[in-house]
């Protein structure tokens, strides 16, 4: 199965009736494991699909029906996951796990039977690939109302990011952080935290209704080349899709709730187009522009990536119409044929010696500054280093060395994170924790930490302690120009602002800390949230203090420029402060101009579907009105018809009648003439007899 073309993978699921449906009434039955019936008093239909799991069916089932595709991730084989499916159908369960174990705050090193599928793949990729040396980068999408946003730096959705097409990347999004997880607890965290900041909303059918499509995106690249000096990378998608919803016309919907669900039927609607003409396959132009989410995937829908769709349906029979909807999408999907290569790429190959050499770069750049400080030795180091990348670029490399590359990229992200650096140059940021956390409030302490992690390929107190980290103070003398102006890059807001968590992994304590030294008038607002809760079953201790998650992160950012901030005199700091402040209404300035146009737009968009409505009525009344008249004028036929019929009745009864008046009157004739006859004969006889008696003949009565 190396390079092999197969359909798409698709599988229902039939989510249990719950409480809030108010019915025990179910339209669903399957009659085996591959196939689903829906009936009831209107429809009656059958389909089959490559798995069909019913209302009872466990998490368990579902990861084992995904499993050999997680598998041939390890080997090199793109994969990419979705749950599609109407709201309140179980996307979200199936993708993460129960709602409610997404809150706890007990630490459990396993997963429990609620987790969904994204904990379970996490821990299986983990398990499976301890004795090879993989390396995982994991980020964490979410696009809403079509734009795309970081779900694991950027939860007030601040910062918009874009998708770019690079031949060194292919498509990736521009300035999202990539963070290297080291063990399944450091995805666990980073999936956790993602979820936190996802926008939800209550509605009618889901009290934790998903209102963005998120990506949960793992890269995995095997560390060393193998014996034909190649090296694997796979891209895993696990797409969790906003819920498909109809208008409620009966209870006003709010504002943001419309313009959400008029984006994510727009974008599903996109979606089912692309699906559609991969299909079909006869189509030249697949419309991947059509939306941000079908944009995003396009190198993963259709092209090298072994697809699997999990369909979840509801078996009310209120939600008949979606259900059916659902299913019909799925059976397109079925069409969908995927050609599927090994993702491999020599070790020796420019495009990858030219990324492993840029963020090699980058990190010694971060490091140099770090140790010495300084824009100048900056600008100097990235001259040299520009210079040496330059001339690397015309160097043959042997594996070995492009293998030693890789390990030296890793261990200057380990090192630099050890030196808790927030950084950002051109490409790439690399975020730690402070070192003024004080172990005793992080939700991760060394213990549980050491227990928990499961196919950890370093032992955690390996990134914790650095002989060469510097003081806390030297390391925040390091700031990005953005910051050192009051500026976020992410959300623009002052500065410190949530963006200037070094990681996700902040505890409540230093979040506490840093409030207290900020003097933001933000700064009461409780901006930071701790990675406590849990989902699928994990989560932090109780009552224990574990230590910081320290990681690396990459980011995909051009043109940043890095510059000492190490300003510690009154003055300047006042100075700042007063920057600060202008920056403050600058944004506020924004922020009113931002809601202006957001609100014109709104005003455009009920203007545009009041219009459509209008429109919509006019061609209802005008094809009434056309009905009505094709009514007329089949019962003005039908008349013409009729009356035709009687009309042909009567001449017919007018021809019968006129037939028996002619056999009447030829009948008379017939009977005059004999009779005129018989009057002749009898003339004749009796002539005759008159005649003989005359002759004195007898007279016979006898004649021939
Ligand atoms: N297979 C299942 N077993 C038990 N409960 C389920 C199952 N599927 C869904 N649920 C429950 O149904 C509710 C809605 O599920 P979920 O939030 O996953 O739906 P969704 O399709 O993601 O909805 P939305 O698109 O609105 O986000 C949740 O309370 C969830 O626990």
């Amino acid at each position: 199965m190396e390079n092999d073309s197969e359909h798409l993978k698709v599988a229902v699921r039939v989510r249990p009736l719950l409480e809030i449906d108010k019915t025990t009434d179910s339209i669903i039955s399957i009659p085996s494991s591959t196939e689903i019936q829906i009936v009831d008093s209107e429809h009656f239909i059958k389909s089959a699909y490559d798995r069909v799991f019913d209302p009872s069916s466990t998490q368990s089932q579902i990861f084992d029906f995904v499993s050999p595709a997680l598998n041939q991730a390890l080997k090199g084989f793109n994969c990419t996951i979705f749950a599609y499916g109407q709201t309140g159908t179980g996307k979200t369960f199936t993708m993460f796990g129960q709602h409610e174990s997404l809150q706890s705050s007990e630490f459990m090193p396993s997963l429990s039977p609620s987790s969904g599928l994204i904990p379970s793949s996490v821990q299986h990729l983990y398990q499976s690939s301890k004795e090879k040396s993989l390396t995982f980068y994991c980020s964490f999408i979410q696009i809403y109302n079509e734009h795309l946003y970081d779900l694991l730096q950027d939860p007030k959705r601040g910062k918009v990011l874009s998708i770019r097409e690079s031949k060194l990347y292919g498509i990736f999004v521009e300035g999202l952080a990539e963070f290297v997880a080291e063990s399944t607890d450091d995805c666990f965290v980073l999936i956790n935290r993602g979820n936190e900041n996802r926008a939800v909303r209550q509605t009618r059918f889901n009290h934790h209704s998903s209102r963005s499509h998120t990506i949960f995106q793992m890269s995995i690249e095997s560390d060393k080349a193998n014996k034909k000096g190649l090296i694997k990378k796979a891209k895993l998608n696990f797409c969790d899709l906003a819920g498909s919803e109809k208008y409620d016309k009966e209870n006003n919907m709010i504002r943001d709730h419309v313009k959400e669900l008029t984006q994510i039927n727009k974008s599903l609607s996109a979606l089912g187009k692309v699906i559609h003409a991969l299909g079909t396959g006869s189509s030249r132009h697949i419309p991947y522009r059509d939306s941000k989410l079908t944009r995003l995937l396009q190198d993963s829908l259709g092209v090298n990536t072994r697809t699997i769709l999990i369909a979840t349906v509801s078996p009310v029979p209120n939600f008949v119409e979606e259900t059916i909807s659902t299913l019909k999408f799925a059976d397109r999907a079925k069409q969908v044929m995927v050609k599927i290569k090994r993702n491999e790429i020599s070790a020796t190959n420019n495009q990858l010696i030219l990324k492993l050499q840029k963020e090699i770069q980058h990190l010694k750049t971060l490091l140099n500054l770090k140790r010495k400080g300084g824009m100048q030795e900056l600008e100097q180091k990235i001259w040299v280093l520009t210079e040496e990348n330059q001339k690397l670029k015309n160097i043959g490399f042997t594996v070995e060395e492009v293998e030693r590359l890789k390990v030296e990229n890793k261990k200057l992200r380990i090192e630099l994170q050890q030196m808790g650096t927030y950084g950002n140059t051109d490409g790439f940021y690399y975020t730690n924790t402070d070192e003024e956390i004080p172990k005793s409030t992080s939700p991760f302490t060394s213990e549980t930490s050491k227990g928990s992690r499961v196919g950890s390929s370093k032992p955690s107190e390996t990134r914790r302690s650095n002989p060469n980290s510097l003081p806390p103070k030297a390391s925040s003398k390091i700031e990005l120009t953005s910051k050192a102006k009051g500026f976020c890059d992410l959300c623009n807001c002052d500065f410190p602002c949530i963006h200037s968590a070094p990681s996700p992994f902040k505890t409540p304590k230093d979040f506490k800390s840093i409030e207290k030294s900020s003097s933001s008038p933000f700064r009461k607002t409780p901006i930071y949230r701790s990675a406590e809760s849990t989902f699928g079953g994990f989560s932090t201790p109780n009552g224990k203090s574990p230590e910081p998650r320290r990681m690396n992160v990459r980011y995909r950012m051009t043109n940043c420029v890095v510059e000492d901030t190490g300003v510690t005199d009154k003055l300047k700091e006042v100075e700042n402060r007063k920057k600060e402040m202008r920056n403050i209404q600058a944004r506020l300035n924004k922020i009113t101009e931002l809601e202006n146009y957001r609100k014109e737009q709104f005003k455009k968009e009920i203007k545009a579907l009041e219009e459509n409505r209008k429109r919509e009525e006019e061609d209802t009344r005008r094809k009434m009105i056309e009905d009505k008249k094709k009514k007329m004028d089949i019962l003005e036929k039908k008349k013409v018809v009729e009356e035709f019929k009687r009309n042909k009745k009567i001449n017919e009864e007018i021809e019968q009648l006129k037939a028996k008046v002619e056999m009447r009157e030829a009948e008379d004739k017939r009977r005059r003439e004999n009779e005129m006859k018989k009057q002749k004969l009898a003339e004749y006889y009796s002539r005759k007899k008159q005649q003989n008696e005359f002759e004195g003949g007898n007279y016979s009565d006898d004649f021939d």
